[in-house]
């Protein structure tokens, strides 16, 4: 595989889609972008007329720079963020549909995860599991490991050695699970998960791979293991956490009987420090109207799993609810409990979930839970309404970014940030003959540098796309993946 690392400047001339907000983009036809040799955006010039473009380089004194000239049919766009998946459920992918949360992780995901306390495995299965959500076109991606300390080294080498951006992180899980899959004390979880942030602060060069706290969900951790990974959070506050919250209705059930003394499943994480602004929810479908307020109060984020959520028969995220609250949201591929690595299915079922629930009872998911008791009226933007292009852009990138803190550094593109993108290939060349028009359908209205014209390919994409038209996937502005390299 040939990675490029650029040591001088890139300049990319084209069209380009970046999030300004949830309900914005910009999509400029003909702009110049320049990348710098450490991977971050120099500048970028947004409207520059073919003729400009020498004058506008040696303004910036970039005449020398590798000159990548997209075509008509391509465009950058930021990549894509996955704020919750678990990479050793990859093998799984397609399978277990029939049952429900706890039933399934029974029967199909524990005895998969088990597995990986084999670390050749462990090294197989990682090897072509990170290769293929880069391929997908995420180029930030939380990871769930196993609960095993030294396979999900291998996965955060892998993840290092390849180049992508990640949170990684160990199952914290010593009840409510089999006896071969299940640790045997908070103790040995704690200094397990110690073990993996020490080996991954260590990893060389530039931290793209961090380390997250990752208690399974609150049924799999009794309160010592709860209690020492608050006291993990509060100590060291750059860390992230994730988890799981109010997925099911079994599930929820649950949690009440283990925890009755918490008011509800968000309390849970809340009593024990955990639900702070650097954690990631994922899920979050039966949240009540108390726990939507102490979600946004934390500003913890939520990850919506919706191809997970459906495959599962969970229910649906009232996203526009947590929206109009001001929460954090980004997008999740869950696998394997979500049957795709590519957050252009959690898109497409993003879109469907908010349709459903606008069509099947438009009056319930109007009506919004009530404003906090200190703050301004909410006003319902996004609720009971289907999610617009721009929003579901914004969730799949900027709003992942959000959700794990990284908003300053990826998920759109400005000066100064990395340049974690894709240079998306809507031709026909590119394997893909569901997309229709771009290439010898102009007078259709498709591709002709327009702005609406680019949101049209924008929607293309998304609801048609797929890893074949993610041609190259750049992060830190080094050339990663995406279908060119496997031509
Ligand atoms: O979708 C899910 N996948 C899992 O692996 C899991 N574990 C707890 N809760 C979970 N939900
Ligand atoms: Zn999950």
């Amino acid at each position: 595989m040939s990675s490029h690392h650029p040591d001088s400047q890139t300049v990319f001339y084209g069209a380009v889609i970046t999030p300004d907000s949830l309900s914005h983009y910009s999509a400029y036809p003909r702009c110049l972008l320049c990348v710098g040799a450490s991977g971050d955006i120099d500048w970028l010039a947004e409207d520059v007329h073919d003729s400009a473009v020498q004058d506008v380089l040696a303004q910036h004194g970039a005449q020398d720079a590798a000159f990548v000239e997209l075509k008509h049919g391509e465009f950058l766009m930021p990549g894509f963020v996955d704020t919750h998946t678990h990479a050793p459920q990859v093998p799984n992918i397609g399978s277990g549909g029939q049952d429900e949360l706890l039933d399934w992780l029974s029967n199909t995901t524990f005895p998969m995860e088990a597995k990986f306390a084999d670390v050749d495995f462990a090294r197989r299965a990682y090897s072509s599991v990170v290769r293929r959500f880069i391929n997908s076109g995420t180029t930030t991606c939380c990871y769930y490991g196993t609960l095993h300390l030294e396979a999900t080294k291998i996965l955060a080498d892998i993840v290092h050695s390849y180049g992508q951006r990640a949170f990684v992180g160990k199952c914290n899980m010593d009840r409510s699970s089999p006896a071969d899959y299940v640790e045997p004390s908070a103790t040995a979880s704690v200094a397990a998960t110690e073990a993996l942030i020490a080996h991954i602060r260590a990893l060389a060069g530039p931290p793209l791979v961090q380390p997250v706290l990752t208690p399974r969900f609150a049924i799999s951790c009794t309160p010592p293991l709860l209690t020492a990974l608050g006291a993990l959070a509060r100590a060291d506050p750059s860390l992230l956490v994730q988890t799981h919250i109010s997925e099911n209705v079994a599930e929820v059930a649950f949690v009440r009987r283990l925890f009755p003394e918490c008011a509800s499943y968000a309390d849970v994480y809340d009593r024990f420090g955990l639900l702070g602004a650097r954690t990631v929810l994922a899920h979050a479908v039966h949240l009540d109207d108390e726990e939507v307020h102490l979600v946004k109060e934390r500003d913890a984020g939520v990850s919506h799993c919706p191809t997970s959520n459906f495959n599962l028969r969970s229910g649906i995220c009232n996203v526009g609810n947590l929206l109009d609250h001001g929460i954090k949201v980004g997008l999740g591929t869950d696998v394997s409990g979500g049957f795709s690595t590519s957050i252009i299915t959690a898109i497409q079922h993003a879109s469907t979930a908010s349709k459903v629930l606008a069509f099947q009872a438009p009056a319930a998911s109007l009506k919004l839970s009530p404003p906090a008791l200190i703050g301004a009226p909410v006003v319902p933007t996004f609720s009971g309404r289907q999610l617009p292009l721009a929003t579901l852009l914004h969730m799949a990138t900027l709003g992942g970014a959000h959700v794990c803190g990284l908003q300053h550094r990826v998920g759109s593109f400005a000066q100064g940030k990395a340049f974690d993108a894709l240079l998306v290939d809507l031709r026909d060349s590119a394997g893909n003959l569901g997309l229709w028009g771009v290439d010898g359908d102009r007078e259709l209205g498709i591709g002709e540098g327009a702005r609406g014209t680019l949101g049209a390919m924008l929607e293309r994409f998304f609801f048609t796309g797929d890893d074949r038209n993610v041609r190259r996937v750049y992060v830190q502005g080094r050339w990663i993946g995406g279908a060119e390299q496997r031509r």
